[in-house]
């Protein structure tokens, strides 16, 4: 079949506003993105199994630049403050200015810490964006979260940093293994599960067109997700607010993820599971509804994501992580829950003995 036209979506933030362009062969498309570079500088941050795949593509469009790339090895566990060191010491050897660019090619552990990377280099410089994973494209690529973890937990060091513009060329999505997709639609089902229960709807009739990477249901459900959390982004760019919702079954997740030690849930993975507990939560609170938990369930089910907690987790450990979210006050937890199908809430003060009871039940 035809490549699926490229779509473009506008980040509306005044000074920092950018597009969020999708389509096939983007990569190759360097008058598009290079238009996005300032500067003679640049560093092309990847890993060691993007870079192979894609490098050489990204390079034949920086002819006439001074540029160097820095490759993390594989994996969350490389998402850290040591690599950033190394990222900045990369761009102090490429004598990198203040009109520098950062290239960050591949999935969001390179995002992440490649936009933290240029947040920090000279109090901050450009960088732009070109995902290589389905959950890079719908949704950490798009609004300037940018971090590392440390051992006490997930992403507890960051900053917002937008990027000058993200081209996501579907194509690259070729050679995605099949649990990283899968562990990229949990983000698409996210976004759904919390404002737009039209677009779940949709999904429900899709799950096994997107199971099957069926590229018009895949293309179609990027620009969705992505149009929704631009515009979420676009009111709440620092997350005072409305942007919290976008977190989404992520207080559980996070503290699964550190739990396993990034080797037994992938971050989508533990989204998927996380949505699930938030839901139950939601039940036992009496605001959402058993249907609604069942219906999630059934759609995650469907796309082969999990939505049972693994073996061996323990409570009060998950527990501890949660105090350290960083949504939480005084004290206090702030969960993202919901009353239903599209209709996520921000709740504060959740008792933490129904966050005990809901892990007791799952575990
Ligand atoms: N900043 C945000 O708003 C935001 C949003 C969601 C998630 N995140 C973060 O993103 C990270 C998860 O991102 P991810 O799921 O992309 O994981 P990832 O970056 O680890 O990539 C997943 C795997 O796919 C490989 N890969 C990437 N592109 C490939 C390709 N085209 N072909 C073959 N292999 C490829 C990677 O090498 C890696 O092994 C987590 O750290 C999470 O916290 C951030
Ligand atoms: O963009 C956001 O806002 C999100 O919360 C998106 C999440 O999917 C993402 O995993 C994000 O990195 C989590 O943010 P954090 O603030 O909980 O670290
Ligand atoms: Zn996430």
């Amino acid at each position: 079949m035809n490549a699926p036209a490229t779509h473009t979506i506008d980040v509306p933030l005044g000074a920092r506003s950018y597009a969020v362009h999708i389509g096939s062969g983007l990569l190759d498309d360097h008058a598009r993105w290079r238009q996005a570079i300032r500067g003679r500088h640049v560093l092309v941050i990847s890993n060691t199994t993007v870079a192979p795949l894609y490098l050489d593509r990204v390079a034949k469009g920086l002819d006439g630049l001074q540029w160097d790339s820095f490759l993390l090895d594989d994996g969350e566990a490389h998402k850290t403050f040591a690599n950033v060191e190394r990222a900045l010491a990369a761009l102090a050897k490429l004598g990198a200015t203040r009109d520098a660019c950062i290239i960050a090619l591949g999935g969001g552990v390179v995002g992440d810490l490649a936009g933290f990377t240029a947040a920090c280099w000279m109090r901050g410089i450009d960088f732009i964006q070109l995902p290589t994973t389905l959950l890079a494209m719908v949704d950490s690529s798009v609004g300037g979260k940018t971090g590392v973890n440390l051992p006490a937990g997930k992403n507890l060091v960051g900053a917002f940093h937008q990027p000058r513009g993200v081209f996501a060329d579907i194509g690259t999505l070729a050679t995605l293994p099949e649990r990283e997709f899968r562990a990229g639609l949990a983000e698409v089902v996210k976004g759904a599960a919390i404002g737009d229960a039209e677009f779940f709807a949709w999904l429900e009739t899709r799950a096994d067109a997107l199971a099957k990477r069926d590229p018009a249901a895949v293309a179609e459900a990027i620009a969705r997700k992505v149009a929704y959390k631009a515009g979420v982004v676009a009111r709440d760019e620092t997350e005072q607010g409305e942007r919290a919702l976008l977190n989404l079954g992520h207080t559980f997740g996070h503290a699964l993820e550190t739990a396993g030690r990034y080797a037994t849930l992938l971050h989508g993975e533990a989204v998927a599971v996380g949505m699930v507990l938030a839901a139950q939560l939601s039940q036992q609170l009496g605001m959402g509804t058993l249907d609604d938990t069942l219906r999630l369930q059934r759609l995650l089910d469907t796309l082969g994501l999990p939505t049972d907690v693994p073996p061996g987790m323990d409570p009060q450990q998950l527990l501890a992580l949660m105090r350290l979210d960083k949504k939480n006050t005084a004290g206090t937890l702030r969960l993202i829950l919901w009353r239903g199908i599209g209709r996520a809430q921000i709740v504060s003060g959740v008792a933490e003995d129904a966050v005990l009871g809901v892990l007791d039940a799952a575990i």
